[in-house]
């Protein structure tokens, strides 16, 4: 396949590596918004950029008949104008806030515990993410994507960073040196703690996800999740 990179930093790099390792051919580094893109030579693009460059990224490319991996976080008020601009271009679209198959199996754990504790109301829960120190925003995409899988299969209406009360899911936040990314879930009673975790011990696992889903999304037309490239149930 030939890639396009949009945002050529920590991620850019290592989806470079992993891909050119696959044997795909990087055919663009974009990485402000002064460069143009040539996006007759791609059979895909994958962004990694920021949260204020991410839509215009994907949009661009979707009208450019060019399909979308994206892992940009912290842009998703935008993620509904998006899917429908991928729709009236017959384009094809993967955004995942995790793209780790780590990750994403710590989801479907996290969904499966809700459930269990739906009822058990001696528990409270709360969450917590820690990430490096050049994070621009918070609480994370992926303990979004937690928070999103609790609300779904519980009573709890809503999150908020660093903030508890009736029905509310409190996130803490905390940046730290390089952490790649580590994410904690814990119920609380009176007599004990049940906590889950996933800590990711480097990139790797992100871009692989990455590069993987955008060798799946080839041929296809539509919005799709990593739910169907890894085939969970
Ligand atoms: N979904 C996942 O699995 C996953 C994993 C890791 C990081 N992320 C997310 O990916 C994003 C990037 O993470 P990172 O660690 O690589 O950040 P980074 O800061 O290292 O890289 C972002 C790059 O985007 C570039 N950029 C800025 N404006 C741009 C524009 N208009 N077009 C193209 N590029 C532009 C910057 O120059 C920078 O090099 C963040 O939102 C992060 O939360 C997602
Ligand atoms: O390094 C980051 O930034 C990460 N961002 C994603 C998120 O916001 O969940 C994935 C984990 C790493």
């Amino acid at each position: 396949m030939k890639i396009g990179l949009f945002g050529y930093g920590k991620m850019g790099k290592m989806i470079e590596q992993i891909a050119q390792d696959r044997g795909h051919t990087i055919v663009a580094k974009i990485d402000d918004p002064s460069q143009e893109a040539d996006y007759t030579s791609m059979d895909v693009a994958i962004d990694f950029s920021t949260p204020e460059a991410a839509f215009d990224n994907i949009t661009n490319c979707f009208r450019n008949k060019v399909p979308v991996i994206s892992g940009t976080t912290g842009w998703l008020d935008n993620y509904s104008e998006a899917i429908k601009i991928c729709e009236d271009n017959k384009s094809a679209f993967i955004y995942a806030s995790n793209f780790s198959l780590g990750v994403n199996i710590f989801f479907e754990l996290n969904k499966h515990l809700a459930t269990m504790m739906a009822e058990l109301e001696q528990y409270k829960v709360s969450m917590e993410e820690i990430h490096h120190t050049q994070k621009l925003d918070a609480p994370s995409g992926t303990a979004i994507t937690l928070a999103e899988g609790i609300i779904e299969n519980s009573p709890y209406k809503k999150w908020e960073l660093d903030k508890s009360g009736d029905k509310i899911i409190p996130i803490k936040s905390i940046r730290e040196g390089t952490v790649p990314g580590t994410h904690s879930i814990a119920y609380d009673s009176p007599v004990d703690r049940i906590e889950i975790k996933h800590e990711a011990h480097n990139r790797e696992g992100f871009a692989l996800g990455a590069v993987i889903a955008s060798e799946w999304i080839q041929e296809k037309v539509g919005i799709f999740s990593m739910k169907d490239v890894l085939n969970l149930s």
